[in-house]
This record gives structure tokens, sequence and C-alpha cells, in this order.
């Protein structure tokens, strides 16, 4: 899809690999919709990129919340063709912890933002999109994106609600676009290993030394969002990518810890 002139829809826009992919399709000439439940840093990107964004406080997790935010997508700008999910949340605890069992409150919140949340946006922006034309060439009518994790195969330690968020993310992959293949609607998720962003410098310090020191195979460093961005911004643009799931991790691969 050409990205000039059509619109983005991002979740987690206020923070790294969202506002990531926010500038990077920014910069490919689309406007863009920031979701985020964080008010105050959506009012930064919204300074950053001007008229060419509009932002609106959503839960991703709640119904009502998305509904309303495609509601104010389409009513500010008309349509959306591109959806990009990256809200998300990464708490973590072992399945028992001192003879505790894990957190039922825990595992409903990573489940309800990481995989509902997801799927809420894909469901509301696919109505959406079908309202467009289809493209001339392509019969294209909106692709859209979803972030998983490695986590998805090699979970760690901690990581049981985390990883079954992000396995149900690449599992939906398949079945969603299948379903929306004859509207034109392309499906695909992305795996990134370990990125530099907000969410990662919550981790223990341990964690996330012990994987760039010993699991990630070349470059040896974390991810930087703009590179997360620019594989959002070539699926987007790559009508032939569908209904699969691409690792940017550098090769890493997990270890127990
Ligand atoms: C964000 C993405 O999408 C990409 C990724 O997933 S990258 C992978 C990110 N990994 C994680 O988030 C791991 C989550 N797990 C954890 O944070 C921790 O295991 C936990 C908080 C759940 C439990 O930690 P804990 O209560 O200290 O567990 P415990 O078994 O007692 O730990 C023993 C030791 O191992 C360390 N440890 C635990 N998990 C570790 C890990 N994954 N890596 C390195 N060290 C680890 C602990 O820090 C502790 O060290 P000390 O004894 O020196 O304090
Ligand atoms: N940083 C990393 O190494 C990796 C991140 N990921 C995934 O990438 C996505 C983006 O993560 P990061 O940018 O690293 O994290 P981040 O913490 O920097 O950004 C996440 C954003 O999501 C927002 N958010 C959280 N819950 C929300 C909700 N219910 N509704 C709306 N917005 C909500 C937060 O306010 C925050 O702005 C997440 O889904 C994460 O699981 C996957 C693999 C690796």
């Amino acid at each position: 899809m050409q990205l000039q002139d059509k619109v983005a829809v991002v979740t987690g826009a206020a923070s790294g690999l969202g506002l990531g992919s926010c500038r990077a399709l920014a910069a490919a000439g689309a406007r863009i919709v920031g979701f985020d439940r964080d008010a105050d840093r959506l009012a930064a990107l919204r300074d950053a990129l001007g008229e060419q964004a509009m932002t609106a406080v959503v839960d991703v997790a709640d119904e009502a919340s998305v509904k309303a935010g495609i509601d104010q997508a389409m009513a500010a700008f008309g349509a959306v063709h591109v959806a990009v999910n990256c809200a998300g949340v990464a708490d973590s605890a072992k399945t028992v912890s001192k003879g505790e069992p894990f957190p039922l409150t825990t595992w409903n919140k990573v489940i309800a933002v990481n995989l509902t949340g997801t799927f809420n946006i894909i469901r509301f922006a696919a109505v959406a999109m079908m309202r467009n034309a289809p493209d001339g060439d392509t019969g294209e009518r909106g692709v859209i994106i979803n972030t998983s994790s490695g986590a998805a195969w090699q979970g760690q330690v901690g990581q049981a609600a985390y990883a079954a968020s992000k396995a149900g993310v690449m599992g939906l992959t398949l079945p969603v676009a299948r379903d929306l293949a004859e509207h034109g609607i392309r499906v695909v998720s992305i795996a990134p290993g370990l990125f530099d962003t907000a969410m990662v410098a919550g981790l223990p310090p341990k964690v996330s030394q012990s994987i760039v020191d010993r699991m990630i195979l070349y470059p040896n460093r974390m991810g930087r969002p703009d590179e997360f961005a620019a594989l959002v911004r070539h699926i987007a643009e790559n009508t032939y990518l569908n209904a699969t799931t691409i690792s940017v991790d550098a090769g890493a691969r997990m270890q127990a810890r």
C-alpha cells in the first residue's frame, strides 16, 4: 500500500515501538491516529507530528473505548487504512512464588491488554477498512500489523501470562488473515526480540543484561524502535506480505535465564 495520505491507527503510540511506528508512518506520508492510555505522553506525540496526527486516550482492553477511538478517527480523517497494535504490558510472576500461585489479576490484565486488546483493534479497524474503496491495482483495502514477541516461542521464567498472550497474537494471525482476505485486508504480526523501550527499562536489570550479554547473536545490542518501525513501514508497503509472523531480533534465542 502506498502510504501517502493514508490513515494509520497506532496503539501504544505514546512510547517505544508504537511511537517509533508513528514517526516512520508519518515520514512515509500517512496521517496518524495515536491511541494510548497515557494522555500526557500522547500530547507530546501530537506536538511532534502537528496536524498530520490526532490522538485519543483509548484503553485497548475496553471494547467501548476502542469503538469510540475508531469513531473519532473516522470523524477526523474519514478512513482507516493501517492498524498497528503496539499497546502492551509485560507483568511477570512465577507460576508459584513463595508458595503462592500466580496472581490471576496479573494473568487477566496481561491477556486483556495484549491479546483481547489486539483483537479489539482488529475487529473495529477491519469494519472501518471494509468501507475503503479497493485499490485499483491490488484490490487492497487495509493492513493490520500486530506485535507478538520472541516470548511466544521462548518465554523465560516468569513469563507464563506474557508468553501466552503473545502466542495468542501469533495464533490469531492466520485465521484473521483468512477471514479478511476477501475484503482485501492483510494481517501480519511481528515478533521482536529485545528493544530499548520503557517496557524493557522496567525489567529487572539482571534480566535484560543477561539477554544482551548471552542471548543476542548479532548485532549484540538491544534493537532501536526505528528498527522495528522500519519493518512496520515495509509490511504496510509490501502488499505480498500476509498471514505470517516475522521476527526482528538479531538472532536472539532465549535461555532459561
Ligand atoms: C519484552 C519482550 O517481549 C521480549 C522478552 O520477552 S525478553 C525476555 C524478558 N524476560 C522477562 O521478562 C523475565 C521475567 N521474569 C522475571 O523478571 C523474574 O524471573 C521474576 C521477577 C518473575 C522472578 O524473579 P525472582 O523472584 O528473583 O526469581 P528467583 O527464581 O528467586 O530468581 C533467582 C535469581 O535469578 C535471577 N533471575 C530470575 N529470572 C531471570 C532472568 N530471566 N534472567 C536473568 N536472571 C534472572 C533473579 O534476579 C535472582 O537473582 P538473585 O538471586 O541474584 O537476586
Ligand atoms: N520492547 C521489547 O523488547 C519488546 C516489546 N514487545 C511488544 O511491543 C509492544 C510495545 O512495547 P514497548 O514499546 O516496548 O513498550 P512501552 O511500555 O514503551 O509502550 C507500550 C505502550 O502501551 C501503552 N498501553 C499499555 N496498556 C495499554 C492499554 N490497555 N491501552 C492502551 N495503551 C496501553 C502504554 O501506555 C505504553 O505507552 C508491546 O506489545 C510489547 O509487548 C514485544 C517484544 C519485545
